[in-house]
């Protein structure tokens, strides 16, 4: 049977080598905030791409826009212009209820102050992810409660918890359901340097062992050092 016009162009237009390969894109991302009368510019023109699987470290001054820009990144904000894409998917023309999706199905997060449940335990916690998304998975759960040495804890609630436990806890929730990409903003901004080394490389371990990508803001020079890439930022632009 001859093939349709349209049978066609689907196949010569979907094949893997068309697909840009970058796992993340952002393209002429431009954020504008109201402050007072005034119009304020705080992310102006970022270009930015992420592969499957980079560690990539976000870096400069306070105020120079770094958490503005994982959070238009992580579609937790819209920008004012611009577009991200994630593994193809425009993400910036999607409402709240599409984005929440993709969060839940691809994305891990890693706060400066935890963002845990104060409810659940340490296991409700880590779990939580895959239960939302219907992909309860004990074995996983328990996996990542011994990487993150917590077995010892697991139905602690998080107000019990020192704040390293507190962010182990977050880590392996952040990777407990395989995530295409991590991002994190100042992970290690709350914990003392023994506790910080400890979650970033645990952070770190959990990464490779899934394979995802992970964008980290930080002023941390020490772990930019562990990057694939440093991306510095000033005054709203990527400069480096
Ligand atoms: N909702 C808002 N209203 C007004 N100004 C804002 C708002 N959000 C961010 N800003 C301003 O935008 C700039 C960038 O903020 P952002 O938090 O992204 O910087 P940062 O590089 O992450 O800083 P830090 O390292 O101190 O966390 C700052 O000058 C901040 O005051």
């Amino acid at each position: 049977m001859t093939p349709l016009a349209s049978d066609l162009d689907s196949a010569t237009t979907i094949t893997p080598a068309s697909k840009p390969s970058a796992l993340l894109t952002a393209i002429q991302l431009n954020k504008t905030v109201q402050v007072g009368e005034q119009k304020l510019s705080i992310i102006k023109d970022v270009d930015i791409y992420v592969n499957a699987g980079e560690f990539v470290v976000i870096m400069g001054k306070s105020g120079s826009g770094k958490s503005t820009l994982l959070a238009l990144l992580a579609a937790l904000d819209y920008p004012d212009s611009g577009s991200v894409e994630l593994a193809g998917q425009t993400l910036s023309n999607l409402d709240e209820d599409a984005l929440a999706v993709i969060r839940q199905r691809d994305m891990g997060f890693v706060f400066q102050s935890f963002h845990l449940l104060p409810t659940l335990t340490v296991a409700e916690n880590i779990a939580f992810p895959l239960d939302i998304a219907r992909r309860p998975n004990k074995a996983r759960v328990n996996e990542l409660i011994e990487a993150v040495d917590l077995g010892h804890r697991r139905d602690s609630l998080p107000n019990q918890l020192s704040g390293g436990e507190q962010q182990r806890t977050a880590v392996a929730r952040a990777l407990v359901s395989q995530p295409k990409i991590v991002f994190a903003d100042e992970p290690t901004g709350n914990l003392d340097e023994q506790n910080a080394n400890q979650v970033m490389q645990l952070l770190l371990d959990l990464r490779q062992k899934t394979g995802s990508a992970l964008v980290v803001v930080t002023h941390d020079a020490a772990l930019a050092e562990m990057a694939d890439r440093v991306i510095t930022m000033h005054d709203g632009r990527i400069v480096s």
